[in-house]
């Protein structure tokens, strides 16, 4: 066993950096490796995206709301840290997600994933698509299949298949309520590359998913619950990691400037690295892990490899708008989650979580708290109206869809510039090629976070605990350095 220290510094301080320095600590510990990291966070805070406010007894998501319990990585992380007991799941009566059409809201079908119907008669009885637009959605049983397996867009497979109605009216929509996204320009291959096989091994998405093993159980509005949160709030994730990672260096409100390469490969096989702080530091490192958003990253990186495909993801913003009502002011009884707002309806909101029905734990029980999305990707301008502005287009869309007149106890804010990552088509073969680029130049420099392999919160786990374990197994392959004792 390698008695010296392996020095790491982590670049950025959100959930996949944070988590990168968990599983870093485990797995090179089980390698025999004892890990001296560094975890560098350009913000005054922690956490990244996430961040949980407590008002007037309401808990407030001011980024992501909750994550998907399928994807197991989140749920390991928080057994692991001891925190399973604070999870929560939604209302159980609170399952049914609605769709605006014309106006007016309309229950999504069971069985519905990405519009792509798993049950046909909910489909066929929905009032969300024309009777001529279902019959379009039928024709999947006949048209031939795309026989290539190269990538395209979401869009361009969803409209092949099923029309243009069922792409405008139920795709687009709750691609806009995971990736504030535009069908016609996200990578199936990076979001959903299941349909592309459906499609190839069946000839019809509809067949393919009725009658084969469904490839994706997803928020349909019946099924068992789909998504999770912790009692006191997403921050309380964060919170643990911190306190768990007292070992760690966690240098706050300074950011990472630029990395260097220290001369050739030492007796250990590796090279060393300096990473340049905004605060004029110096940090040695034998390993590198980048988790900060693409752009970010392209400017550390850009200097020793070919970044393009960092630069070909566009990032959008969004803000959100929460409000707080007495429960008698409010009229209509809501028994889902929330709605989408799918882009012709030309609203300004688009979609809005009825985040007290959709989680009971949030709210008083004689208030009433609703969560209202601003900007997608095409339609970014609202985010940076001034909050009075703001908030009065917001209301004047909930008086019109839900006929709420009464004035909010209180608004929150919060606008998140530059953060949801479109992955474009072709993205995942690029970012392959930039990682065996990065290995081949930079060994034991590593890039992985939302703007990689899948922007939910358990993904960033995911490539965090992953890219850990291949870096520790790799050590234990490397030739012991010179003067190590053993
Ligand atoms: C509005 C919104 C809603 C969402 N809802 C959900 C949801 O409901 N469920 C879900 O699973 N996911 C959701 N997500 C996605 C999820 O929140 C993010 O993908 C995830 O939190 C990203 O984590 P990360 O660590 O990769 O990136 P970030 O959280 O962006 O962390 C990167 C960090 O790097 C720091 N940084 C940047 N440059 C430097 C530098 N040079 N040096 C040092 N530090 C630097 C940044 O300050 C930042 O803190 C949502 C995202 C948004 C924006
Ligand atoms: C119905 C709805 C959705 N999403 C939303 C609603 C509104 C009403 C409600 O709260 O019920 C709200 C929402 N959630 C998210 C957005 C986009 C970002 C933003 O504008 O803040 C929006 C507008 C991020 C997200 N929403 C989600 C993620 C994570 C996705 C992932 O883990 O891959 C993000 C970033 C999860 C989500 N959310 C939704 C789906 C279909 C999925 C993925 C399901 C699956 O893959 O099986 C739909």
């Amino acid at each position: 066993m390698t008695a010296s220290p392996r020095k790491v510094v982590i670049i950025g301080g959100g959930l996949s950096g944070l988590s990168a320095a968990y599983y870093i600590r485990k797995f090179y510990r089980e390698a025999g490796t004892q890990p001296e990291i560094t975890l560098i966070e350009k913000d005054k805070v922690l956490g990244g995206k996430i961040e949980t406010l407590h008002r007037d007894g309401f808990v407030i998501e001011k980024g992501p709301d909750s994550f998907l319990a399928r994807k197991t990585a989140m749920v390991d992380l928080a057994r692991e840290l001891e925190l399973d007991h604070e999870l929560v799941s939604t209302n159980p009566n609170a399952k049914k997600t609605y769709i605006l059409q014309r106006g007016k809201l309309h229950p999504m079908p069971a069985g519905l994933v990405l519009g792509i119907p798993t049950e046909l008669k909910p489909f066929l009885k929905s009032g969300l698509v024309s009777f001529g637009g279902k019959m379009r959605a039928m024709m999947d049983f006949v048209i031939p299949p795309r026989r290539s397996s190269e990538d395209e867009s979401l869009g361009d497979l969803i409209e092949r298949r099923l029309g243009t109605e069922v792409l405008e009216n139920m795709t687009e929509p709750l691609l806009a309520g995971i990736y504030a996204g535009d069908m016609r320009k996200i990578s199936l291959q990076a979001t959903f590359p299941q349909f592309g096989e459906v499609e190839r091994q069946y000839g019809s998405l509809i067949r393919g998913m009725t009658t084969g093993r469904k490839p994706v159980e997803t928020h349909t509005g019946t099924k068992k619950s789909a998504f999770l949160t912790f009692r006191q709030g997403l921050q309380s994730l964060v919170h643990a990691l911190i306190h768990e990672l007292q070992d760690v260096r966690q240098l706050t409100g300074t950011g990472a400037k630029s990395i260097r390469v220290l001369g050739g490969a030492g007796s250990s096989g590796t090279l060393r690295y300096e990473v340049e702080l905004d605060n004029g530091e110096l940090l040695q490192a034998d390993d590198i892990y980048v988790t900060v958003q693409n752009f970010a990253a392209a400017e550390l990186l850009r200097p020793h490899v070919d970044v393009s495909a960092l630069d070909a993801v566009n990032y959008v913003s969004v803000a959100n708008v929460v409000l707080a009502f007495t429960r008698q002011d409010i009229v209509t009884e809501y028994d889902g989650s929330g709605f989408l707002v799918p882009r012709k309806e030309g609203r300004n909101i688009t979609a809005c979580t009825w985040t007290s029905t959709k989680w009971l734990h949030t709210s008083p029980n004689d208030k009433v708290l609703l969560r209202c999305y601003v900007g997608r990707s095409g339609d970014e301008q609202n985010v940076e109206l001034p909050d009075e502005a703001l908030a009065e287009l917001v209301r004047k869309d909930l008086k019109e869809i839900m006929g709420i007149t009464a004035a909010p106890l209180f608004t929150e804010i919060t606008r998140l510039r530059s953060s949801m990552p479109q992955y474009p088509v072709g993205h995942p073969g690029r970012i392959a090629g930039l990682r065996s680029e990065l290995a081949q130049q930079l060994p034991g420099v590593y890039a992985f976070g939302a703007g990689y392999d899948g922007i939910g919160m358990p993904d960033c786990i995911k490539q965090a605990k992953l890219t850990a374990e291949t870096a520790a197994a790799s050590l234990q392959k490397l030739p012991e350095p010179a003067g190590a004792t053993v």
